[in-house]
Order: structure tokens, then C-alpha cells, then sequence
């Protein structure tokens, strides 16, 4: 990470610590409640500017005999660090994601993300976040995973010559939520 990194404040429109975020997007495989075949991710509002996540490894998302597949955990860093960048109060793209593999996730599990921001400089927001199992045979403190991830900020035109593709109509588009 660069050294002339500064961390954002927190703002006055985040929920207060425990408190629901929303949803970026209701058409998002991670976590829009408008797309049956996602993964139904949900987040809260942490202290300072910690955001937390939680992921129900369903048996769908099976990878090696028993365990979540790899992408399926890179899907759910990459939404919660997204969602740590939401105290910025505009939308970001992943740039670069890298994740650790600590420990073997059974099928079933309850997942506990943690995430925030560890500075940023100009457009650049690094992120980190780490996992660990709440529910499940092997519950406990251990961190499971961890992960590491670059976001740019963006103007909201970005996603402009996209607009063809949506499939079907948004409810929740982050900009008109209600955060
Ligand atoms: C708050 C809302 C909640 C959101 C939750 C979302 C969760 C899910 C998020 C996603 O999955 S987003 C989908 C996956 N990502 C993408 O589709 C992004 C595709 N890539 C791009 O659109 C562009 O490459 C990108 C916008 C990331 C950067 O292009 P730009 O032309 O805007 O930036 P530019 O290339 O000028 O780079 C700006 C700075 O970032 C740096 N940079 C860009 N990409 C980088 C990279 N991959 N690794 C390291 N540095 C990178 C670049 O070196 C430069 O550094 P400096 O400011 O120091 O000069």
C-alpha cells in the first residue's frame, strides 16, 4: 500500500453500529434480494468504519467434496469490501481482489465477514476483510480466509453503456436507496 494514504470520515448518513446497510444494487448475485439465483448476502453497519457481512454456504456452492468453492468466498470479500466503501457515499468497482485460503469451509456454514477501509488516495480505496465461521460444526474465532482488495471510485456513468444488459428493473440502484 502507498505510504500518503487518508482515511474518509465517517458520515452522518451511515446507520449507526448494528444497523442494516442496503442493498447497492437488487439485481447483484451477492447480494440483491431481486436475483433468486444469488447468494442473499446481508450487511451491517460496524464501528468506525468497519461494515459486517453474512453468508449462508449453501450446498450449491460446493467447490471440493464438502466445502465452499473458492469464487464463492471471492464473490463474498469482494461484495463486503465493496460494501465498506458505501461510507464514501458513491459507487466503486473492484480493481484488484486477493484472497488467503486459511482453512477449509464446510457446506451449511455460517460465514462472518469483516471489513473497512485502510486508506485511500485519490480514486484508490484499499480495503481489507477477513472471515470466520459463526454457525456450523466448526464455528469458532479461527479466521478462515482473508483478503485484500483495491476499489476506484466512479462516476455513476460508468455504468452507462452497460444499460442495454440489466436484466430486468432495479428496486434498489445504490444512489436511490435510502441510506
Ligand atoms: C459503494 C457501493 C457498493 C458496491 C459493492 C460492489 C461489490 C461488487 C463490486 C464488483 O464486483 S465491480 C465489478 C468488477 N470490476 C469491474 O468491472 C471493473 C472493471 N475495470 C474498470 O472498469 C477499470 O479498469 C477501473 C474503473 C477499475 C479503472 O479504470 P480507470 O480508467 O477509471 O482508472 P485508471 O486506469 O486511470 O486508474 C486509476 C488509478 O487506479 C490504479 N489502478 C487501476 N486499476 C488497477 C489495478 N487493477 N491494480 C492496481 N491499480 C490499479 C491506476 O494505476 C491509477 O493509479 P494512480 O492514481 O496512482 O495513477
Amino acid at each position: 500500500m502507498p505510504d500518503d494514504l487518508t482515511l474518509p470520515p465517517r458520515p452522518d448518513f451511515f446507520p449507526a453500529p448494528g444497523g442494516a446497510l442496503p442493498q447497492h444494487w437488487s439485481k447483484c448475485f451477492g447480494c440483491g434480494d431481486d436475483q433468486p439465483a444469488g447468494m442473499a448476502m446481508t450487511f451491517t453497519a460496524g464501528e468506525g468504519l468497519e461494515v459486517s457481512g453474512r453468508l449462508t454456504v449453501a450446498q450449491r456452492y460446493q467447490g471440493g467434496p464438502g466445502v465452499i468453492h473458492g469464487g464463492i468466498l471471492s464473490v463474498a470479500f469482494d461484495e463486503v469490501q465493496g460494501m465498506a466503501c458505501m461510507v464514501l457515499g458513491g459507487p466503486v468497482v473492484t480493481g484488484h481482489l486477493e484472497i488467503d485460503f486459511a482453512r477449509p469451509i464446510p457446506l451449511g456454514s455460517v460465514l462472518e465477514f469483516r471489513a473497512r477501509i485502510d486508506g485511500m488516495v485519490r480514486r484508490k480505496v484499499y480495503t481489507s476483510a477477513e472471515a470466520r465461521i459463526v454457525e456450523g460444526p466448526t464455528a469458532g474465532d479461527t479466521v478462515v480466509a482473508t483478503s485484500r482488495g483495491l476499489f476506484l471510485t466512479i462516476k455513476p456513468e460508468h455504468f452507462a453503456p452497460m444499460a442495454d444488459f440489466v436484466d430486468g428493473v432495479p428496486v434498489s440502484p445504490f444512489g436511490t436507496s435510502s441510506l
